[in-house]
This record gives C-alpha cells, structure tokens and sequence, in this order.
C-alpha cells in the first residue's frame, strides 16, 4: 500500500506585517498564492514514523523528530488515536528556507497522506486546524490556489483570481532563517508599526480582473527591507530582473528567494536568462501559479 501526494510552494503576492504581539509572532494580511514548484511525498506503512528526503537540497533538510512532515504524521496520530508508523519519501522541489513554504508543503502533503493510509478520514476543517498547530504557512499549503491570510498567517479566505500568472524564481545560494528575518523587521521598525495590517485593495482587484500588468505593480513585502538587511546581495537581483523587464519583482515571504512576475512562458525565460548571465543567483526556475493546494494524486495497493 502506498500513498502519492504533491503539496505546492507558494509566493507572498503581498505581505504587510504588524507590531510583534506578547507571543513572539506578528499579526500578517497577506495574499498567497500557490506555484508550481511542487514538493512530492509517498507515505508507505511502516512501524515508527520515518522520513528521507531527495533532491538536490535534500541535505539542508533534518530527518530527525524535527522534520515538518514527520511533526505532522505525529500530531495526526495522537490527534485521532492511531497507533501505526508510517515511512515518508519527499522529493523535494521547494528551495529549503527560501520564503516559499518547502517544509510547510511538507507537513500538509504529511497530513493529507497519512490521513488516507490510515482510513482517519478527518474533514479538511480538521485537517486545517492541526495544520495550524504544525506553522503558520501550513494551512495555505493544504488548500492552495490564491488566499488572503490573516492572523499569523493562517486564517484563510479564498480570492477570486482570474488567469495564469509567470513567474521566474531567482535561486539564492544560501537560506534564510524566518526568526531572524522577522527579528531584523523589529530592529528595523520596532514600534511605529502600524498594529492592524491590512490587503492592499489594489492587488484584489487586479487579481479580480486578471490584469497581470496590474498584479506586477502591487506586489509588496514589509519583510523585504529586513532581508536586504541580512542579504544585501539581494538588492542586485532586484534590480537585474526589473532591468529584464519583469511586471514586478519582490522577495518572497522571508526570503532569500526573488520572484519576478513575467508576462508569458517566454519572458520568464528570458528574465532567468538575464538573472543568470549577470552572476546574481545560484539558479533560477520557471513556475505558474495559481495550482491547487495538497491533493492525492496516486493509490496503489
Ligand atoms: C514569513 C512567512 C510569510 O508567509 O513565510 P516564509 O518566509 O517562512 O515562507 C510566514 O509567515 C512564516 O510562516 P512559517 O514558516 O510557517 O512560520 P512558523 O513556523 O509559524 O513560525 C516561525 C517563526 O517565525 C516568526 N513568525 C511567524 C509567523 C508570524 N505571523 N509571525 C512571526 O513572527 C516567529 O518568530 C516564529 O517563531
Ligand atoms: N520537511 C522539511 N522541509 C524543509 N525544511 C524543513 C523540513 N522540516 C523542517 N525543516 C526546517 O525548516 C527550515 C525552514 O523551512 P522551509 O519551509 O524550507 O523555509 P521557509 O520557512 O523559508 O519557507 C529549514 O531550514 C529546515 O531546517
């Protein structure tokens, strides 16, 4: 018996970031949406809960109890009274600490699976509450598409999103860490931030409409400043794929990952092109969004 999920990375189309709350996190009105770097996880029976990891990060990733995707078949387990194992291959295709929610694809695509294997059956609004237990970013992971997210990020409301948006992903050689990023942001704006961060109206309307062009103008990220901080580097990419033409480039998330919002299959080609030949990223990929959130694809057994 074995069980295929796809859980998918995701962009921060916008990220407005409030003032540090008592418990450490920051109140977020973000827009998600959830791209085609897909992270691919078979769940197949076994006595403990075990994972390995592939792909060419795979050795930044931990695959001990700390391991995301094992944190969630754990927390399923104790959450409905299953006492089988189960062992976890993820191929991973989501940069590791890069701001587009590789581990929390994880996670999602963990629970979705060992939901099936085992025959728990939980409805997708249990699934999504302990998603939230596991990170902020792990309810988005499971239901995918394009999102408004409130809270620290997990409270969820779909967008109405019209067309197929290009994006190309400017690689960085090395991670960031999300704490340290958020920290560099209280350094950077400590207390005249503004406490209720809201949507900009701007990019819901032009998602409504379907206006890449429009898209591109109001992307947006209040931890972009700290990342710059902590990656100056960051700044030259920038500048690069705006000098490529693109519709609008931003750091994803906490980064160090860059995306630039290109206008067909072809230009995001040419904006990787440009990113490349001007030495500024380890790598690049081509992705679209939106895709749906972590899904069965497979069954055997
Ligand atoms: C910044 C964002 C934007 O989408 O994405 P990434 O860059 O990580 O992909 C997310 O808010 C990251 O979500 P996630 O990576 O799940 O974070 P969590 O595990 O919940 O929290 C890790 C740490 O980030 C900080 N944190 C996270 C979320 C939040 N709303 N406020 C915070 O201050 C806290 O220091 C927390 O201890
Ligand atoms: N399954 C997992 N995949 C990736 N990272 C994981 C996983 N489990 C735990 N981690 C840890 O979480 C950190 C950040 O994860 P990731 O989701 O890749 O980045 P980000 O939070 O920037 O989107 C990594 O540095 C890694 O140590």
């Amino acid at each position: 018996m074995s069980i295929r999920v796809r859980a998918p990375g995701k962009v921060n189309l916008s990220l407005a970031v409030g003032r540090r709350q008592e418990d450490g996190f920051h109140p977020l009105a973000t827009v998600f949406q959830a791209v085609s770097l897909v992270e691919e996880l078979v769940a197949t029976p076994a006595d403990d809960v075990t994972v390995e990891v592939t792909g060419p990060q795979a050795g930044l990733v931990p695959t001990d109890g700390s391991n995301l995707a094992v944190r969630a078949a754990r927390l399923l387990a104790d959450a409905t009274g299953v006492e089988a194992g189960v062992h976890l291959a993820i191929r991973k295709d989501v940069p590791v600490a890069g701001g587009m929610a590789g581990g929390s694809a994880d996670a999602a695509a963990a629970l979705v699976a060992c939901d099936a294997l085992w025959g728990t059956g939980l409805p997708r609004s249990e699934l999504a509450r302990l998603a939230a237990d596991l990170g902020s970013d792990v309810p988005f992971a499971l239901q995918g598409g394009t999102a408004v997210g409130t809270g620290r990020g997990h409270l969820l409301s779909p967008v109405l999103s019209r067309g197929e948006y290009h994006w190309t992903v400017g690689l960085s050689p090395r991670g960031l860490s999300t704490p340290e990023v958020f920290g560099a942001f209280d350094a950077l704006v400590g207390a005249a931030v503004d406490p209720d961060p809201v949507v900009d109206d701007a990019l819901l309307r032009a998602l409504l409409a379907g206006d890449a062009e429009a898209v591109g103008a109001a992307l947006s990220n209040d931890l972009q400043h700290a990342a710059l901080e902590l990656a100056p580097e960051l700044a030259e990419t920038l500048a690069v794929a705006e000098d490529a033409g693109a519709l609008g480039v931003v750091v994803s998330g906490s980064g160090p990952t860059v995306v630039a919002l290109a206008a067909s299959p072809g230009h995001a080609v040419a904006i990787g092109r440009a990113l490349l030949d001007a030495h500024v990223v380890a790598g690049v990929r081509q992705a679209v969004g939106p895709v749906p959130g972590a899904r069965l694809v497979a069954e055997r057994g």
